[in-house]
């Protein structure tokens, strides 16, 4: 071990390394009964993007480890497979005003972009289930079903659950689910999804994400047949989506909003340029697989990006999903595009009965006088995503009673 090794493990609660060394450096360290159980690692490999100097706030690959999970293991690859990481996206801390950075002639147009109504079209498209499931319980007697289990007491995932489960009886559906506490085991949810899997009446099972910290999401998810999958998380389900000509039973519900949000608003795809902002597994990374199944070009932009606004700025349509309120400032945006926000950023705001308001990842003030069609926040993407779990399901009751 070199001397900057050892300088590191002075510090009991940091560490830094620089690639290829960091695997067996951090193996080594987290390996050791002398360490803390949580430490915060810091790798740098050779292509970041960004110089490091001490005492100052830096952008490396900073995890906190909990030793006591054993799959973390992978959170220190960096092999062929690529470089983990977290994204941090390094943004002003503030919430800009949406205005001081862009140019006089963004600042002084007009809102001229159509606003994309995603509560409006996802309307439509409930009505549309509505009707499908009229006639199948006329057909046959029965109608989908969708069993929700969640697992802790988030107010945000109870309030998703919630209106899940409204959507469900409204078009028809039938809910099922279970409430489990924060201190349930892994093997008690396991044991639900396996009793909804086993549930003819059940088509579709979602366990709502993030489960508590001292769960395997991955397991979890893999227990959930695939034929039910109606989140369409299963890696199955992901894999035949990557794989040209396997259609994959189910796809994500909010990528697959996306992409119904611009179909139902004639926004031609195939042949232009799309920009992907974020690479998350629920969002942008299938986002990026359809567009592209739709002959589009894509881009994928990320938090290790080096010149987004640049990027972004020759797309003819842009979705963005990373997270960061207000990230996408108006000068990133081609005059023209087409912009989806699936971001959904809850916001100090004393001017609101509750405190705070919902906000996109698209500073939408600024967009909104540049692009030629956008999605605001909320009413944008977010309806969007619980019609297409509610197609989902309904598609996964035709499949079964068909066969
Ligand atoms: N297994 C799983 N599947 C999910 O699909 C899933 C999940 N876990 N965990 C959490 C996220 C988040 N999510 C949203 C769905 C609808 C709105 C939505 O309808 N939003 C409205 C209202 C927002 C409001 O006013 O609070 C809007 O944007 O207009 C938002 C967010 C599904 N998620």
């Amino acid at each position: 071990m070199g001397a900057f090794v050892r300088a590191a493990m002075l510090n009991y609660h940091s560490i830094t390394a620089f690639a290829p060394c960091s695997e067996r450096v951090t193996n080594r360290v987290l390996s050791s009964p002398s360490w803390p159980s949580a430490v915060t690692v810091n790798f740098f490999t050779p292509l970041s993007p960004w110089k490091v100097s001490s005492g100052q706030s830096y952008r490396g690959f900073s995890r906190e480890v909990d030793r006591s999970r054993k799959s973390e293991d992978t959170l220190f690859g960096n092999s062929i497979y690529g470089i983990n990481g977290p994204d941090q996206w390094s943004t002003r801390n503030d919430l800009h005003p949406c205005r001081a950075l862009v140019q006089d002639e963004v600042l002084s147009a007009e809102a001229t972009a159509e606003v994309i109504d995603g509560k409006r079209i996802a309307e439509d498209i409930r009505r549309e289930i509505a009707q499908e499931v009229m006639i199948m319980k006329d057909t046959t007697g029965q109608v989908p079903g969708l069993a929700v289990v969640l697992v802790g007491n988030r107010v945000d995932s109870a309030t998703y659950v919630r209106s899940k489960k409204k959507a469900c009886a409204e078009v028809g559906f039938a809910s099922y689910g279970v409430d489990l506490p924060e201190n349930s085991t892994e093997e008690e949810v396991l044991n639900w999804v396996r009793n909804y899997n086993d549930d003819p009446g059940v088509h579709g099972i979602l366990v709502q994400l993030p489960l508590p910290k001292h769960m395997n999401e991955e397991k979890v998810i893999g227990a959930i047949s695939v034929e039910k999958d109606v989140d369409g998380f299963h890696p199955l389900n992901v894999g035949r989506l990557v794989l040209q000509g396997r259609t994959p039973l189910f796809v994500s519900c909010t990528p697959k909003g996306c992409i119904e949000l611009l179909l139902r608003s004639g926004v031609e795809i195939a042949g232009k340029h799309a920009v992907v902002i974020g690479r998350s597994n629920v969002v942008g990374t299938p986002a990026a697989i359809m567009l592209q199944a739709h002959n589009a070009t894509v881009t994928v932009v990320h938090s290790r990006t080096p010149n987004p606004a640049e990027i972004t700025r020759t797309a003819d349509i842009v979705i963005v999903a990373v997270g960061v309120a207000q990230l996408v400032r108006g000068d990133w945006i081609k005059p023209g595009a087409v912009v989806i926000d699936v971001g959904m950023n809850s916001v100090e705001d004393p001017t609101k009965k509750k405190g705070y308001r919902l906000v996109g990842d698209v500073c939408y003030p600024e967009a909104a006088k540049v692009a030629s069609k956008i999605t605001p926040v909320p009413g944008g993407v977010g309806p969007m995503t619980i019609a297409m779990l509610l197609r989902n399901t309904l598609d996964s009751a035709k499949r079964t009673l068909k066969s």
